[in-house]
């Protein structure tokens, strides 16, 4: 076993919920483990602005039920270069830390190799997304409630677009994944869906919306990841279709930051707690440059290089449910 004397925490990137959980998590398994837990403010901002304070059991208590995080996160563009790097290394040494937990999404974790690397620093990662994209985890934090929250609000839209003649494009989260698009477009009964991984040119998706007008579907609800650039962005999309089928009135709903907010699911706190737990078992095993994440219900490690590099592919099976399911 590795004696551990301090162990920093920070998150980073895009908050998610559940994030709360698992500084939760491992705030309480270094004191469980008798290390001294260190949360760091506003990730790797804080980290160089030394905005850090040694934490106790209590300093997690009623966090596990909040969205967000309470130690805020942000994207922090002087620890992309070497020199604001630098700065955050000589505060965690200071600190006397003698490993880092980076609760975050790829971003963050390209970020704790390149200081692990050029410093030494051990550095875990815990995937803490709502986008589900990083390699090496079935899941991340935030994932599960974040497409709980998309299902109930397109079930709202579904209302008013069956109550009229109406066409709503939906825009969901997911800059270069389709996760949550496919996952909420099955759930709630989407008549198309449009991802990045799998862009659709704009002639094909008119056919299936004729399709579906000849199936009698006097409304319709077409989910599209924000990535998604097969027509041009989800506006452009919109426009084109007002043209091409004038007896539809058209309609787009942007859901936005909604999508990140909200109490986390049951799942995504079990989840986060099972992967703070895991970070600081990690350390103390000797572990460094790695990302705890759950295959097949397990725990598993991957090299955050591995797990930034690669990516989860979208399930083919999966996108040809929602065609059939569709018809
Ligand atoms: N290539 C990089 N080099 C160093 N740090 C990085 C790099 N990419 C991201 N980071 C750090 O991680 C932070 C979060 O990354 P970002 O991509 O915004 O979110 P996420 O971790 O959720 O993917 C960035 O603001 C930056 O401080
Ligand atoms: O709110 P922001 O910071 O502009 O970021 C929006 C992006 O953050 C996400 O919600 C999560 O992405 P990350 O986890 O990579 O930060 C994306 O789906 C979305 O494109
Ligand atoms: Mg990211």
């Amino acid at each position: 076993m590795t004696e551990l004397k301090r162990v920093g925490v920070l998150t980073s990137g895009g908050d998610a919920p559940g994030m709360n959980a698992a500084i939760r998590a491992t705030v309480r398994a270094c004191i469980y483990y008798g290390i001294e837990p260190v949360v760091i403010q506003e990730g790797y901002k804080g980290l160089i602005e030394n905005k850090m304070d040694v934490a106790d059991a209590r300093t997690v208590a009623n966090v596990i039920n909040q969205g967000g995080t309470f130690l805020k996160s942000a994207r922090c563009q002087e620890f992309r270069t070497k020199e604001g790097r630098v700065k955050a290394y000589e505060n965690a040494r200071a600190a006397e830390l003698d490993g880092l937990v980076v609760i975050g999404g790829d971003g963050s974790f390209t970020g704790a190799m390149l200081l692990e690397e050029e410093h030494g620093l051990p550095c875990i990662g815990v995937p803490g997304t709502i986008d589900n994209d990083i390699y090496g985890t079935d899941f991340t934090i935030g994932y599960d409630t974040a497409l709980n929250t998309v299902v109930e609000a397109i079930d709202k839209i579904r209302d008013t677009a069956t109550s009229h003649n109406r066409l709503f494009f939906i825009e969901v989260m997911g800059r270069d994944a389709g996760f949550i698009a496919l996952n909420t477009g099955i759930a709630s009964g989407a008549e198309d869906i449009l991802i990045p991984e799998q862009e659709k040119n704009v002639e094909l998706f008119m056919e299936s919306l004729q399709k579906s007008g000849r199936a009698g579907k006097t409304s319709s609800i077409i989910v599209v990841a924000e990535g998604d650039r097969g027509g041009g962005g989800v506006f452009e999309l919109s426009r084109a279709v007002e043209e091409q089928f004038p007896e539809y009135e058209v309609k787009v709903t942007v859901l936005g930051h909604i999508q990140r907010g909200g109490k986390p699911s049951c799942f995504d706190r079990v989840l986060a707690s099972r992967l703070g737990v895991a970070a600081v078992e990690a350390l103390r095993s000797g572990d460094s440059g790695i990302m705890v994440g759950v295959r097949d219900q397990q725990v598993v490690k991957t090299p955050l290089e591995r797990a930034i590099s690669k990516h989860n592919q979208i399930d083919n099976h999966l996108m040809k449910v929602a065609e059939i399911v569709s018809v």
